[in-house]
């Protein structure tokens, strides 16, 4: 329990405790006041309780299916070929973290809007010339600001070249979504069939047939901005810490690319022919990594309350009291290294730990209820979590089919020696800004090199 004058937080490590806690989410809300600047474009999923809520996470929630993660997993092969090109075609690649946003705000753009764009590596942009692209990756790098002064405040004429940058392109973003919302409309001819996150939203809202309520169409806006925020970072932090792993580590990259081999067949060097319906699945390695990644580097923080009301929670044997307006915090650094559900090498970055045998098969671990929670758990949990694992899956089977990483050595320095620096520069430089994250992981460049 942390107690200070500014209001008490309850620290969770047990796994009952926390299900529990996600359970009974009209006792534990999430705290509302910590998420309403989430709502410069419009009320969202992220920022309301009750009846709203329902109502907003039933209509998106039909929006994040298989048919989406279809289109998640053909983006992402795209993206990360041309990705790979470009990281084996260089002697050393430092922009692996401004790479995975590229790759991450791409994906969004095909499957939340139905836009492709071409991947271009840090080093080689030549800027966009695509006005939504540019205002997307504007209104993404500056949400933090966007959120905190608001659009309404940063459309001042007398603000400074930068801010009306940005207010530049809310107003473009906004203008984007407006022209893609009156397209679907289902008085509109040019709607399309696409599954993008944006026309799912559209179409789910409007033919309601009386019976349901509709989301408004500034809670379609509201929303697609909150399917960004909450999509881009989480994912290509993710995908940097999976990347600095794999340099640390020739005997993972091995194991992960026999995998790759073995599922692909003749295949593997025509990703245009790999197939989300039976080829993600199998996967099993690959989801490994990812899965291993984010139990140790956790991405999101997450944080209920008990609001007005003094509330009861049974933890062990005992019942204890929680008082009104205290934050009730799962500890993920706890729950997800602890030895008791993590033994016998809890600190250790190991994936090969989350593959189990099965009537001679490999399958994914399913770790022990509430000892495993990176996307949430319950109703209000994360709706992307398909969506982000399939996006660093395909990520890492196009990247590993032909490839293997290292880490650049320096003067003298063996290559045990560099793969050791880069695994200290990952416990010891990451930190939680917004989301837990490599602080300077162009501090730790790499080498891509054909197998
Ligand atoms: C590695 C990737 C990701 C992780 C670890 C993650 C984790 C989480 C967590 C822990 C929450 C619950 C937060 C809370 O209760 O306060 C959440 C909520 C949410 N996530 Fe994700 N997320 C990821 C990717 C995504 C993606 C790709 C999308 C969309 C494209 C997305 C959309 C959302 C939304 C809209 C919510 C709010 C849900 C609600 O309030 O009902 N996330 N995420």
């Amino acid at each position: 329990m942390h107690v200070t004058p500014g209001g008490n937080s309850l620290y969770i490590c047990n796994p009952d405790s926390l299900m529990e806690i996600f359970k009974r989410r009209s006792d534990f809300p999430r705290p509302l006041q910590l998420f309403e600047l989430l709502n410069v474009f419009g009320p969202n999923l992220s920022t309301v309780e009750g009846h709203q809520w329902k109502k907003q996470r039933k209509l998106t929630g039909s929006c994040f299916n298989e048919q989406n993660n279809q289109l998640v997993w053909l983006e992402t092969i795209s993206q990360a070929e041309d990705m790979i090109r470009y990281w084996s075609s260089r002697p050393e690649i430092r922009s692996t973290a401004d790479d995975t946003r590229t790759l991450s705000l791409h994906v969004l753009s095909r499957a939340g809007f139905g836009k492709s764009f071409q991947f271009q590596g840090r080093e080689v942009t030549t800027g966009s010339s695509d006005d939504y692209k540019a205002s997307l990756q504007v209104v993404l790098d500056n949400c933090v600001l966007i959120m905190a002064l608001g659009t309404q405040f940063l459309s001042k004429p007398w603000l400074p070249r930068r801010l009306k940058r940005v207010h530049e392109a809310c107003v473009s973003f906004q203008q984007y979504m407006t022209s893609l919302y009156e397209q679907e409309k289902p008085s509109s001819e040019k709607g399309s069939k696409d599954n993008n996150l944006m026309t799912a939203l559209v179409r789910a809202s409007t033919s309601q047939d009386g019976l349901a309520e509709g989301l408004t169409e500034k809670e379609i806006y509201g929303n697609m901005f909150v399917f960004n925020f909450a999509g881009h970072d989480t994912t290509a932090h993710t995908l940097t810490f999976v990347v600095a792993f794999l340099a640390t580590n020739p005997f993972v990259q091995d194991w992960l690319h026999e995998e790759i081999r073995q599922v692909f067949g003749q295949r593997i060097s025509q990703p245009t022919k790999w197939v989300y319906d039976t080829d993600f699945n199998q996967l099993k390695r690959c989801q490994a990594a990812l899965m291993e990644t984010i139990r140790l580097y956790t991405p999101v923080p997450v944080a209920k309350w008990t609001g007005p009301s003094t509330q009861t929670l049974k933890v062990n044997n005992k019942t204890i009291t929680i008082p009104p307006e205290t934050m009730v915090i799962p500890s993920y650094a706890a729950i997800h290294t602890h030895p008791r559900f993590w033994s016998p090498d809890p600190l250790v970055w190991k994936p090969s730990r989350w593959i189990v045998s099965s009537q001679g098969k490999e399958e994914l671990l399913v770790p022990d209820r509430g000892t495993f929670i990176p996307w949430s758990e319950g109703e209000r949990s994360c709706p992307g979590k398909k969506f982000s694992q399939v996006e660093v899956v395909a990520t890492l089977a196009v990247i590993l089919r032909s490839w293997k990483v290292e880490p650049v050595r320096q003067s003298q320095e063996s290559i045990e020696d560099a793969r050791r620096r880069v695994l200290q520069q990952i416990e010891t430089d990451s930190a939680q800004v917004l989301l837990l994250q490599m602080l300077h992981p162009e501090r730790a460049p790499l080498v891509w090199r054909r197998r």
